[in-house]
């Protein structure tokens, strides 16, 4: 027997294992690494974080990944020489981690690379007439170079069983929430605020588990970034929301944004910056006649529009009033000015963050692709939703070997 699948086998049968997830999100600021104890599988299992640092991209890597990143054409040539490259990078980050960490690659079990989303191409988004109906989505950081590159045997591209199964690829994050987060004490929703906002909604655990979900809500900050940096090229991002707060909402511009259909489109969806990048914002700036709108009013209305998009999506699900305790996670739960939109647009909500259910909130998804790795090797086809449609009982994530 190849001695890494009589390895696989074994870490299958232990009762624990120590997994490294990686996420790298839209927003591109760098590549999250999380080093997990995962005790047991299923309803059952038990995290323990033990590690995570956010290995920040340096600004040469961010402009190979913008020359592909949500481009409609692009390179052959340049995308293909990314994939292995940036997959040789995210093994280089992760033996850097280790080594920080003084822990040593042969006593981690398994890497959970989620590799960096450069399309996104749901049906109801691409507008292809030979590929109509078709939902799909493309994962770059290729698993064998990091399976390679660190020594451990490693699971990527969990997106295509999802849509295999019948999704759209995302959002994943229902699967990881399910297992982790469910109570039987209080229905939750688990905001996430990354470069796209999307929630998941756990009922108690007890109850009907086929209505526990997770959709994309829209933009979070994927806007916000970009418009920053055009206006502020020094600028990464428009900290603790300040520019934001000292502008004023522009009504009609937010009327105009929200008038596309993805807003009033039904749940699960999703999205990515291909749809809310800035053509979409130059197109509702030329409707409402404020090209001119200054900076700050700008970054206020699109800062109410991610927590309106927030906002209708919960009352799809829990009628006029929505009335939970939410608790949000991503970099946008460090924005003041989309922390108070969000209290404007869900009134009798409490808001708190992941910490408060001993997650911490920015090492959430890269825990995420953890968990999944997990079940694919010692667990079942994580079912949530009963296999509804667009929630497939699947489990994810291909399997490289290090030699
Ligand atoms: N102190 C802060 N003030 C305002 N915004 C912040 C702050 N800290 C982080 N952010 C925002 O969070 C973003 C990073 O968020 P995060 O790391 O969750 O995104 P991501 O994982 O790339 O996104 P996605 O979940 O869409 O894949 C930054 O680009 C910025 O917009
Ligand atoms: C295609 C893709 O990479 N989508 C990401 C992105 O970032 C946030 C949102 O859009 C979410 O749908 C998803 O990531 C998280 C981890 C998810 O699948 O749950």
């Amino acid at each position: 027997m190849n001695p890494h699948l009589a390895r696989l086998h074994r870490l299958a049968q232990q009762p624990s294992r120590r997994i490294i997830g990686l996420m790298s999100g839209t927003s591109l600021d760098g590549l999250d690494v999380a080093l997990c104890r995962l005790h047991g599988h299923g309803a059952g299992t038990r995290l323990e974080l033990e590690q995570f640092a956010t290995v920040p991209y340096p600004d040469d890597v961010r402009r190979r990944i913008r020359e592909v990143f949500a481009r409609e054409q692009v390179s052959l040539e340049y995308l293909t020489l990314l994939n292995p490259w940036l997959g040789s990078l995210h093994a280089t980050m992760i033996t850097q981690c280790l080594k920080q960490w003084q822990v040593t690659a042969s006593d981690v079990d398994l890497v959970a690379s989620h590799g960096q989303t450069v399309y996104h191409a749901p049906a109801h988004q691409h507008q292809h007439p030979d590929f109509a109906g078709l939902n799909a989505t493309l994962q770059l950081g290729d698993g064998d170079h990091v399976a390679v590159g660190t020594g451990i045997i490693t699971l990527s591209d969990f997106r295509q069983k999802h849509i295999a199964g019948g999704g759209e690829g995302a959002p994943l994050a229902a699967y990881g929430d399910y297992l982790l987060l469910s109570s039987p004490h209080e229905e939750r929703l688990l905001l996430n605020l990354g470069g796209i906002a999307n929630f998941t909604y756990l009922p108690r655990t007890g109850q009907d588990a086929s209505t526990a979900f997770s959709t994309d809500t829209g933009p979070g900050n994927t806007l916000l970034d970009a418009t920053v940096r055009q206006h502020r090229p020094r600028l990464a991002y428009d900290e603790d929301g300040r520019l934001a707060l000292a502008g004023q909402v522009h009504e009609g511009l937010l009327r105009e944004l929200l008038a596309h259909p993805f807003f009033a489109a039904p749940l699960p969806k999703t999205t990515g910056p291909e749809l809310f990048g800035p053509a979409y914002l130059q197109q509702a700036q030329a409707r409402s006649h404020t090209t001119q709108l200054g900076l700050e009013d700008t970054l206020a209305t699109l800062t109410e529009l991610s927590a309106v998009g927030v906002a209708r999506a919960a009352r799809q699900v829990f009628g006029a009033q929505p009335a939970l305790t939410v608790y949000a996670s991503g970099g946008g739960a460090h924005n003041p000015a989309l922390q108070a939109a969000l209290r404007r647009q869900l009134p009798a909500c409490t808001f708190a963050t992941t910490e408060a259910l001993g997650v911490l909130p920015d090492a959430k998804e890269a825990i995420l692709f953890a968990l999944l790795a997990n079940e694919a090797v010692a667990g079942q086809p994580v079912s949530i939703g009963a296999g509804r449609q667009r929630v497939p009982a699947v489990s994810m994530g291909k399997i490289s070997f290090p030699g």
